[in-house]
């Protein structure tokens, strides 16, 4: 019996001083931690970054312009500041990559699809043709658009009726997801549930993989069941559209006058180039919706939470729209002409980004950074999205939504174009900055803008309870709006009671 205790001690003081020296000589080492460093009471760290990022980053933000914070599995170097934010996304890709960083942190390769990581044809296609043919797309947005909310806000003539905000806005973004599939006939509940359920899976997947250790991700991994399944329900629809379309091509091939212009052909169009077939293009279409319908619809909804707790603003919102539309009618460039409204979603994702982190890179190469900061291949490095645009430096009364405050700074200014809502700044990288800021913001904006319209022009909306905004919800670095929240809706009069 005392032999066996002996060597559970001796075990037990082998492991101590193997986490001990881990510890003290894991390269992270000299970054300031915001909570506990030490082996096992780091995980008290992470627990508390999962539900209080905010805070961490502002205590880090506030006493450092580099320290490190606990994520479930690894430690992420954050940087402090504009200046250091603009140095992280001048960083090259031969050293710091975005891809390598996004991958690490969804765990893409199994959590997505394996394909995807090789190939993410999702980009060229949101950068390229997605954005170029803004206005081709926008036309049928606004069809869809109107056509959504008949479905999903069933309004009585008088009445309010209670709508559960994050829900309804998400089933309105599945409605008009970026291709044709949504014109299918009858918008198939089953295709439209598993484009939407796809990022809960994706984020359950990655939340399981963070306890699993490095050997076994692997094995684990390609046991997760839900992005397989999901891929194959998307095959069952998208699939013989995909077949018919290449029928199509190679009977008409360039002579095909009416070849769609929608991002499904552009991403048959992309997998043709890297040599790939069917199963990337459903993929991406997939990977498509992921980046898309959640950011949207939970941005919006922080914008109508605004509205809602802020009625005062709807009147000179619904002016300046009705004045816009009446002279340029329902187009993009209406929404361009937008100042107030633009400024409106600008200032509400300042304060409420879909993420407290932006600009995210893996290292690989090591860096020093330009205080001397040592950060090793391997590191996630990034921006405190959160922090810097709470910063008064950067912001006047930085904590206070003023809802014109940009409309306000391009009046009369030169530099008009640097405050409208896709423009990305060292002071503003909601939508990150630099060569990975989001691709689909052009496209984002616009279609968020077109709802807001609607909204507007047709409902007054109210919070069910009063009490003003709800606090938002932080799971780790994730901004959510908080969650059951009913905000009621009735048809549009002129004085709101
Ligand atoms: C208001 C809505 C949206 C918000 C707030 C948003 C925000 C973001 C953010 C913060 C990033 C990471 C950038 C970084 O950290 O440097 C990102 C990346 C990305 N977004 Fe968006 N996004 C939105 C809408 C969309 C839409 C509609 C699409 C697709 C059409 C899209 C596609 C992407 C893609 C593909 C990336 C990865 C870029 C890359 O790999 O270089 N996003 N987005």
């Amino acid at each position: 019996m005392v032999g066996v205790l002996q060597v559970i001690g001796a075990v037990s003081v082998v492991v101590c001083i193997a986490l001990l020296m881990r510890w003290r000589f894991d390269p992270l080492y000299h970054i300031p931690a915001i909570g506990p460093s030490s082996p096992l009471l780091s995980y008290l760290g992470a627990y508390r970054y999962c539900r209080n990022a905010k805070d961490m980053l502002q205590e880090g933000y506030n006493k450092y312009k580099v320290f490190r914070v606990p994520y479930i599995d690894r430690w992420i170097v954050i940087v402090s500041g504009p200046d250091m934010n603009e140095e992280l996304r001048r960083f090259p890709d031969s050293h710091v990559s975005f891809e390598v960083a996004a991958s690490e942190i969804i765990q893409t390769k199994y959590t997505i699809a394996p394909n995807l990581h090789r190939h993410p044809i999702h980009l060229p296609v949101i950068r390229g043709p997605l954005t170029r043919n803004l206005n081709v797309v926008f036309a049928g947005v606004i069809d869809e658009i109107q056509k959504a909310f008949v479905d999903v806000i069933p309004i009585n003539e008088d009445e309010w009726t209670k709508v559960h905000a994050i829900k309804v806005m998400a089933q309105d973004f599945r409605q008009f997801d970026l291709d044709e599939t949504s014109l299918l006939e009858g918008r198939d509940p089953e295709y439209l549930d598993t484009v939407v359920n796809f990022t809960f899976n994706v984020t359950r997947g990655r939340f399981i993989l963070s306890f699993v250790p490095s050997l076994f991700k692997s094995a684990v991994g390609h046991m997760l069941p839900w992005s397989k399944r999901a891929i194959r329900r998307a095959s069952v629809f998208l699939k013989p559209l995909i077949e018919e379309r290449k029928k199509k091509l190679r009977q008409l091939g360039d002579d095909w006058s009416d070849k769609p212009n929608d991002l499904l052909m552009w991403l048959m169009d992309e997998a043709r180039k890297v040599g790939e077939d069917d199963d990337l293009v459903v993929q991406s279409v997939l990977m498509s919706n992921f980046a898309a319908i959640h950011t949207s619809s939970h941005s919006i909804t922080h914008a109508l939470y605004h509205l809602a707790a802020n009625p005062e603003y709807v009147q000179p919102l619904r002016e300046e729209a009705e004045f816009i539309i009446k002279e340029h009618g329902w187009t993009k460039a209406a929404m361009g002409k937008m100042r107030k409204l633009d400024s409106f979603m600008r200032e509400s994702q300042r304060l409420n980004g879909i993420t407290s982190l932006t600009v995210m890179r893996q290292v690989l190469q090591s860096i020093t950074l330009s205080d001397g900061t040592y950060i090793p291949a391997g590191t996630i490095i990034s921006a405190s999205a959160r922090s810097t645009h709470d910063d008064k430096q950067l912001y006047d009364r930085a904590d206070e939504f003023d809802p014109f405050r940009f409309s306000d700074m391009r009046e009369g200014d030169s530099e008009g174009l640097k405050h409208q809502y896709v423009t990305t700044s060292p002071e503003y990288v909601a939508f990150g900055h630099g060569k990975h800021a989001c691709p689909g913001r052009f496209f984002a904006v616009n279609e968020l803008k077109v709802m807001m319209v609607y909204m507007l022009l047709n409902f007054d909306i109210k919070f069910e309870h009063e009490g003003g905004r709800p606090e938002n919800l932080n799971i780790w670095h994730s901004v959510l709006p908080a969650p059951n929240v009913n905000l009621m809706f009735r048809k549009r009069r002129d004085v709101l009671t």
